[in-house]
C-alpha cells in the first residue's frame, strides 16, 4: 500500500471510529439498524393504500424491518381501533389492520421497538388502543424564538424564514413524535401573541402543518383573547359582542382555508395577567363557548385552561376548582377544560388538582409539564414518569371507589367527545433536543403515556435505553433503577414531605425559602407556603386552615384533614405541623425533614457512582455530558440541602442530626446568590 493510500485508509479509519465512539444523542430513540440489501430482497412489504402516511410505514419498515413479509391494510370499519392497530402473523407473513393510515404508521413503530428489543415478531399478535384520542404537546414558543420555561436552547420554528426554508428537523420532529404515538401539537405558548393569528403568521403554520400531516400530527395554536380587538381592530374582545363573533368564525375559516385538517385552539385566559372573557364580566364559559361555536363547523377543538391563578386572599390552591365548578354542565361538547396535574403549579410533588371529577358534566384533560421548570431544568436527571403515572393513577371518588383520574379524562367513567392529555415540551433547538439526555426520556414517557398509561414506568424506561443507548443488561438494570428512583430523589433534596414552591422567585430554579422580594406579592413568597414558625411548619389546608381539603371527595377529605392518615409525602401540603411531631419512622418531623434531605444528596452522589460505573456502555460524547450534568446536579442538591436546613433550623433551633453531611454552605452567604436566570429563557 502507498503512503498515500495509507493515509487514506487511515483517515477511513478515524472517521469510523469518531462515527461509533461520537454520539451526539440528536436521534433520540430512533436508532434503528438499515437492514442489508440481501434481507430486503427477501421479504416484501405490501399495501394498496396510496395514502402519504401509509406510504410512509412503508418505506419506514423497507428500510428498517428484517422480519416477515407485511401486509398493512385500511379497513374502514373497524372503527373501534380509532388510531390503533392490529397485528396478526400467519405464515411467514405479518398483516397489520389499521382503521386509519396513522394507525398502520404506529404500527410499523411498534413492531421497529420490538424488534430492537429482540422481541420475537414471527408469531406476534396484538391489537392496540390509544387511552387518549388526541395526544398532544404544547410548546410554550414566543415568535421571538425564545421558549418559556425552555431549557434546550431556542425554538425549533424559525418563523423569520418560514415559509420559505423548511429545517429538516420538522419532518425529524414529526417522526420522533409519530413513533411515541403523538398526534397533535400546539405551537406556541399559552401567553399568546395575538400575532400568530396574523395572515403572515397563519401561512407560516401552514407550512409546518402541511409537514408535519403525513406524520399524522393536527397543528392546534395558542390564541390570545384579545385577538379580536388587537390585531382584528374592533373596539373590544367581548364575546357576546356580535361583530367579536364575526371575527372568530372569519378567523376560523381563514385558518380551515390555509389547513383542513387544523386542530384548534388552546386558550389561557384571565390567569397572570392574560386577558379573558372575564374582562368583560362574562365566564370561562361564555368565552370557551364563543370560540367552540366558530369552530364546530370544522370539528376543531378549544381546550381551555383551568390555570387560573389571579391574586385573591384564598388560598391558591382552591382558585381552578371554585372557578370552575360552577360552570359545570355550561361547556359546548368541544371544549375540554385543560388542568394541571396539581392545583400550584407542577411541583415536584403535589396531589392531584381537585376539580379533576367535580365537574361531572364537563370533559377535562390533564396537563403535564415535560419541561423541568421546578426539577432543575435541563440539569437534572429526573425521570417524570412516576410522577406522571402518580396522578393518573390517583383515585379522586368522584364516582365512588376507582374514579381515578386516567379514568375520567380518558372517558372510561364519563362520556367524553374526544378524550385529551397534554404535556408542556421540553424540546428546542438543542443538538440532543432537550438539554439534558435523559431528558429525551419524558419526551418518550409522554407520548408512551399517552398513548397507553397502563404501561409501567419500569417498561418504559427499559424501552427507551435499549433504543437510545444499548440492550446490554447490566446497563439497562442499574440505569432503570436510577431513572426510576430519580423523581424521589428531587423531592428529597428540594421539597420533601409535601414542602412545595419555596423556589426562587420567578426562575424556579434555585431555593429561596425565605423569600427574597420586598413589597412583592404574598403569594410569590414562600414562606406563604411552608408557614415555617417556631412551632413548626406547613400550609394549614385543613378544615381549621384554609379548608382547601373539602374540594376532596370522601374518603380523602378525612384523610387529608387528620395529621394521623394524611399520607407523610403529603403532610406539610395539608398541615402546620410541630418540629417535634412524631413521624411513622419515629423521628421528629425535624429529624425527618434533615433525613430527607440528605438522603436527596446521598442518591445523587450514588448516581454519579453508578454512571461512571457505565463508561464502557456508552459513547465518550453522551457519557461525558451526562457526567457533567451530574456535578451540576450534585452541586445544586447540596446547595438546596443547605438552603433549606439552615434556614428551618432558625425556626426548630434544633441540631442537625450527627449522622446527616454538614452543611458546607453559611445561611448569610447562600441568601445572595442571585442567579444570571432571565424568566422567559
Ligand atoms: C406559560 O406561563 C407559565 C409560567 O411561565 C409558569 O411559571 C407558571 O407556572 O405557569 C404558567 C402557565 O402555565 O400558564
Amino acid at each position: 500500500m502507498s503512503l498515500r493510500r495509507a493515509h487514506i485508509v487511515y483517515i477511513l479509519f478515524i472517521l469510523i471510529c469518531t462515527q461509533t465512539f461520537a454520539e451526539d444523542g440528536s436521534q433520540l430513540w430512533l436508532r434503528f439498524e438499515k437492514v442489508s440489501a440481501e434481507i430486503s430482497a427477501k421479504r416484501t412489504i405490501k399495501t394498496k393504500s396510496v395514502d402519504p402516511t401509509v406510504l410512509l410505514a412503508k418505506q419506514e419498515l423497507e428500510d428498517y424491518w428484517k422480519g416477515n413479509n407485511v401486509e398493512l391494510l385500511i379497513d374502514r370499519k373497524l372503527t373501534k381501533l380509532k388510531d390503533g392497530f392490529k397485528i396478526t402473523s400467519s405464515g411467514s407473513k405479518l398483516q397489520i389492520v389499521a382503521n386509519k393510515p396513522a394507525g398502520l404508521l404506529y404500527a410499523a413503530y411498534h413492531i421497529l421497538q420490538k424488534q430492537n428489543e429482540g422481541a420475537e415478531i414471527t408469531h406476534y399478535n396484538v391489537e392496540e388502543i390509544p387511552s387518549y384520542d388526541i395526544r398532544i404537546l404544547n410548546h410554550w414558543d414566543n415568535l421571538d424564538r425564545t421558549v418559556e420555561r425552555g431549557y434546550a436552547g431556542y425554538s425549533l420554528w424559525k418563523w423569520a424564514e418560514l415559509p420559505q426554508v423548511l429545517s429538516p428537523r420538522y419532518e425529524e420532529y414529526a417522526r420522533a413524535n409519530a413513533s411515541i404515538g403523538i398526534n397533535a401539537t400546539v405551537l406556541n405558548n399559552v401567553n399568546a401573541s395575538p400575532q400568530i393569528l396574523t395572515p403572515e403568521y397563519l401561512t407560516k403554520v401552514k407550512a409546518l402543518a402541511d409537514i408535519f400531516r403525513k406524520y399524522g400530527i393536527k397543528v392546534y395554536l395558542s390564541v390570545n383573547f384579545s385577538s379580536p380587538k388587537v390585531i382584528g381592530g374592533l373596539e373590544n374582545s367581548d364575546p357576546l359582542n356580535k361583530d367579536v363573533q364575526l371575527w372568530w368564525k372569519n378567523k376560523v375559516k381563514e385558518i380551515y382555508q390555509l389547513i383542513p385538517d387544523f386542530g384548534g385552539f388552546l386558550v389561557k385566559a384571565n390567569s397572570e395577567g392574560q386577558p379573558g372573557p372575564q374582562d368583560y364580566g362574562r365566564t370561562h364559559a361564555d368565552g370557551a363557548n364563543m370560540l367552540a361555536d366558530a369552530i364546530k363547523p370544522y370539528s376543531g377543538m378549544i381546550m381551555w385552561r383551568a390555570f387560573v391563578y389571579n391574586p385573591t386572599k384564598e388560598d391558591r390552591a382552591k382558585q381552578a376548582y371554585q372557578e370552575f365548578v360552577p360552570l359545570d354542565g355550561q361547556f359546548r361538547d368541544n371544549v375540554i377544560i385543560q388542568i394541571k396535574n396539581g392545583p400550584i403549579d407542577f411541583q415536584p410533588r403535589e396531589p392531584f388538582t381537585p376539580l379533576f371529577g367535580a365537574m361531572r358534566n364537563t370533559a377535562q384533560m390533564v396537563e403535564f409539564q415535560i419541561t423541568q421548570e421546578y426539577l432543575g431544568f435541563s440539569n437534572h436527571l429526573v425521570y417524570l414518569a412516576p410522577l406522571f403515572k402518580e396522578t393518573l393513577d390517583s383515585d379522586a371518588y368522584a364516582d365512588g371507589a376507582g374514579t381515578t383520574i386516567a379514568k375520567i379524562t380518558d372517558g372510561t367513567v364519563r362520556k367524553i367527545s374526544k378524550s385529551a392529555i397534554a404535556g408542556v415540551a421540553n424540546i428546542g433547538e438543542d443538538v440532543n433536543w432537550t438539554g439534558h439526555h435523559f431528558a429525551q426520556a419524558n419526551w418518550f414517557a409522554f407520548g408512551k403515556l399517552a398513548w397507553n398509561h397502563q404501561l409501567s414506568s419500569e417498561d418504559i424506561a427499559k424501552e427507551w435505553l435499549k433504543l437510545t443507548f444499548t440492550k446490554d443488561e447490566t446497563f439497562v438494570k442499574d440505569v432503570t433503577d436510577m431513572m426510576l428512583t430519580s423523581r424521589e430523589t428531587v423531592v428529597n433534596y428540594m421539597m420533601p414531605l409535601g414542602l412545595h414552591h419555596i423556589f426562587a422567585f420567578d426562575h424556579h430554579y434555585g431555593p429561596e425559602p425565605w423569600g427574597n422580594m420586598p413589597g412583592g406579592r404574598a403569594d410569590w413568597m414562600p414562606w406563604y407556603y411552608h408557614n415555617a414558625n417556631e412551632k413548626g411548619v406547613g400550609f394549614n389546608r385543613t378544615t381549621s386552615g384554609s379548608n382547601a381539603v373539602v374540594q376532596y371527595n370522601e374518603p380523602l377529605r378525612s384523610l387529608f384533614n387528620d395529621i394521623q392518615t394524611c399520607p407523610e409525602n403529603l403532610i406539610l401540603w395539608f398541615h402546620h405541623v410541630s418540629w417535634d411531631h412524631k413521624m411513622k419512622s419515629g423521628l421528629t418531623l425535624w429529624e425527618e425533614i434533615c433525613t430527607h434531605y440528605d438522603r436527596g444528596v446521598q442518591d445523587v452522589r450514588a448516581y454519579q457512582r453508578l454512571w461512571d460505573k457505565m463508561e464502557s456502555y456508552v459513547d465518550a460524547q453522551r457519557f461525558k455530558e451526562i457526567q457533567s450534568k451530574l456535578k451540576i446536579q450534585i452541586k445544586d442538591a447540596v446547595w438546596w440541602k443547605d438552603a433549606c436546613l439552615l434556614y428551618f433550623q432558625t425556626f426548630s433551633r434544633k441540631p442537625i442530626p450527627y449522622y446527616i453531611e454538614r452543611p458546607i454552605h453559611e445561611l448569610e452567604e447562600l441568601k445572595k446568590i442571585k442567579l444570571p436566570l432571565k424568566h422567559h429563557n
